[in-house]
């Protein structure tokens, strides 16, 4: 049976680098996939991982119906075996209901890769769709770790390696960006809740006037 599978976990964690393997495995053998993503940090119309791998891919603007531009697609006589959709947490929650139409309706399984939640820990409306629609959510397993050694499960943007928690929804960013730039961590729900990043837990632990971590934490 087809299925509509989504792949979450946090940013660093390995998703696009699993949509590529997934790619190159079926490939391979032959199948031929449709590959979307939207606002990949390499650029428009690409897929890529921080692992130096990358591919071409269909960039999903706001309009596209991605049920239509499949039919459209086989209906001229061209092939699409299965479905990859990378950065899925940009999709509109309509765009996801198109995805499962695309299993249900057109027989093809659909891969979708992204973040459950964003730097407040709120579901981006497309994941939270995927996670209604989903034959199955399948959780990454490499470990993000946060800067304590636990597993990250949150997702923090950052400014001045300070946890910010007011702005817009969608920033493509990274992490381990300089200092001075926006960009992200991951951290696990404790320090996220706390909003401790890697270089605030180092500044409060340089800091005479704070308590160490280990001392907060049994409080
Ligand atoms: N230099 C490296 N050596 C080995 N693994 C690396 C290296 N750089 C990144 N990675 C791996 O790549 C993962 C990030 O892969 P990526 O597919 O870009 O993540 P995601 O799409 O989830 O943001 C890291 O969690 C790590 O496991
Ligand atoms: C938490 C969060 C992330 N983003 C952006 C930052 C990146 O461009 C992508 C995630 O990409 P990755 O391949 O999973 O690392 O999402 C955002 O726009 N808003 C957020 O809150």
């Amino acid at each position: 049976m087809p299925e509509l599978v989504f792949f979450s976990g946090t940013m660093d964690c390995g998703k696009s680098t699993l949509a590529l393997q997934i790619e190159h495995n079926r490939s391979a053998r032959g199948l031929q996939g449709m590959i979307f993503a939207r606002n990949d940090r390499a650029g428009a119309g690409k897929l890529s991982s921080r692992l130096g791998l990358v591919t071409e891919a269909i960039e999903v603007a706001d309009d596209l119906d991605m049920y239509a531009y499949l039919v459209d697609h086989l209906s001229r006589g061209a092939r699409a075996d299965y479905v990859i959709a990378d950065e899925a947490q940009f999709l509109s929650p309509e765009q996801i209901d198109q995805l499962a139409r695309v299993v249900d309706d057109l027989g093809l399984d659909v891969f979708a890769f992204g973040i459950t939640t964003d730097f407040r820990s709120k579901l981006f409306p497309g994941s939270q769709r995927l996670v209604e629609l989903a034959d199955r959510v399948e959780v990454l397993q490499v470990e993000a770790l946060c800067w304590c050694g636990a597993r990250a499960t949150h997702n923090a943007r950052t400014s001045g390696g300070e946890m910010v928690v007011e702005g817009a929804q969608v920033v493509v960013g990274d992490v381990n960006q300089a200092p001075d730039e926006v960009g992200y961590e991951v951290l696990c729900r404790r320090h996220h809740q706390r909003r401790m990043t890697a270089a605030s837990a180092r500044a409060g632990a340089l800091s005479p006037d704070v308590l160490p971590v280990d001392t907060l934490e049994r409080s």
